[in-house]
């Protein structure tokens, strides 16, 4: 039985996760699965009905659970509140409290989607790549402080912390193209001079691994003009939040890119993507992010691979056969909502 705790949370986040949570069902019955789902109170809507976007209840059950499958945090209703009351500090705490510091985001072009993205075909087919993010240190986790003058956010780094997500990217890469490209900020940050060595150091132990070191300013550049040559990056938390959203382009959507955040006993799987407010309660936000992170789900928790897989191939079904939401849609496509999106998956499997 894997006991798992949903949190919706805001803005596209309900409808989303109404729309995929079904797809669970029918592969718990197929592969013979036992699921038990407790739904619990986390973000704005939280803060709300509680007065905290992270209450004691919700982390009770979190820690009673073996995953948790989150939608997404956040809106304007909320930017005005103090820090520490934001629904944003809910997702930090998460992350923070269940030692998730291993963040992995997959990005990968469909065919389907050649007349969406920018690029020309031949500089995008084939596209696969694996962001790997650090998820609890840097500056979103570093000292903070603001007087009427001044405001800091610190990037802060142990070597601890460093090692052990450079390892996890090196893991990665040996299961895959033996190609592992290391984002940093070496030529001006202390905190990614400690990145480098760590990683310089790490790198003996995979001498197989071909090693590759990009300044984040030109590794965003890179992934715009030669996204090919990437197949595992490896970085701290900021660069990675800001170029997997870079990455989605490449993927068509943000709606296209799902997560894992691993590293504790209790994993968190979530879309990439925002409550995306201006789409929120509309049934255009695009399910698949949430869906394919279900099949992540089943992979690195339950760890049954034909399972996952069979969510992956039942998303590739559905865009082969034209389906897509408004953010993936080309001229040829049949434009379908959130719901219908995500019921065209679940008869696929
Ligand atoms: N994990 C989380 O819960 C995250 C929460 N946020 C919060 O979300 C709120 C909105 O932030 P934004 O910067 O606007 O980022 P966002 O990711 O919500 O939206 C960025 C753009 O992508 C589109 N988009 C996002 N998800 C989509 C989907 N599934 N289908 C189709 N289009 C989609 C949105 O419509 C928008 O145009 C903020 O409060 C922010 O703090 C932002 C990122 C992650
Ligand atoms: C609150 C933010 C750190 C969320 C975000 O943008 C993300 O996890 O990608
Ligand atoms: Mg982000």
């Amino acid at each position: 039985m894997t006991k798992l705790v949903i949190l919706p949370g805001d803005g596209i986040g309900p409808e989303i996760i109404d729309a995929s949570l079904p797809i669970l069902e029918k592969v718990s019955e197929k592969f013979n699965l036992e699921f038990s789902m407790e739904t619990a109170d986390f973000g704005g809507n939280a803060y709300d009905k509680h007065g905290n976007p992270f209450p004691d209840e919700t982390w009770e059950k979190v820690q009673n659970s073996n995953a948790v499958i989150l939608g997404s945090v956040g809106g304007p209703k909320w930017d005005d509140l103090p820090r520490e009351l934001r629904p944003e500090a809910a997702l930090l705490g998460i992350r923070k409290r269940l030692g998730l510091y291993c963040n992995i985001r997959p990005v990968k072009y469909h065919d389907i989607l050649a007349s969406k993205v920018v690029w020309k075909e031949e500089y995008i087919k084939g596209v696969d790549i694996v962001i790997i993010r650090e998820l609890t240190g840097g500056a979103y986790f570093g000292a903070k402080g603001r007087d009427e003058h001044k405001a800091f956010d610190n990037i802060e780094y142990t070597a601890e912390e460093v090692e052990r997500i450079v390892r996890r990217g090196f893991e990665i890469a040996m299961n895959r193209k033996k190609v592992l490209h290391s984002v940093d900020k070496a030529n001006v940050l202390e905190s990614s001079r400690l990145w480098r060595e760590v990683t310089l150091r790490v790198a003996k132990e995979y001498p197989e691994v071909r090693l590759e070191h990009l300044y984040v300013d030109n590794a965003a550049l890179q992934l715009v003009i030669n996204p090919k040559q990437f197949d595992v990056i490896v970085t701290e938390n900021m660069f990675g939040d800001i170029l997997s959203d870079q990455a989605a382009a490449l993927a068509g959507s943000l709606g296209m890119l799902p997560s894992a955040s691993l590293g504790g006993e209790i994993g968190v799987y979530e879309p990439a993507h925002g409550s995306a407010p201006d789409i929120a309660g509309q049934d255009k936000a695009n399910p698949l992010a949430t869906i394919l992170s279900l099949a992540m789900m089943l992979r690195f928790t339950c760890k049954n691979e034909e399972a996952a897989k069979a969510i992956e191939v039942a998303v590739e079904k559905v865009m082969n056969a034209g389906f897509a939401t408004i953010d993936i849609a080309g001229p040829n496509s049949k434009l379908v909502g959130t719901k219908e999106m995500a019921e065209l998956v679940l008869k696929e499997i």
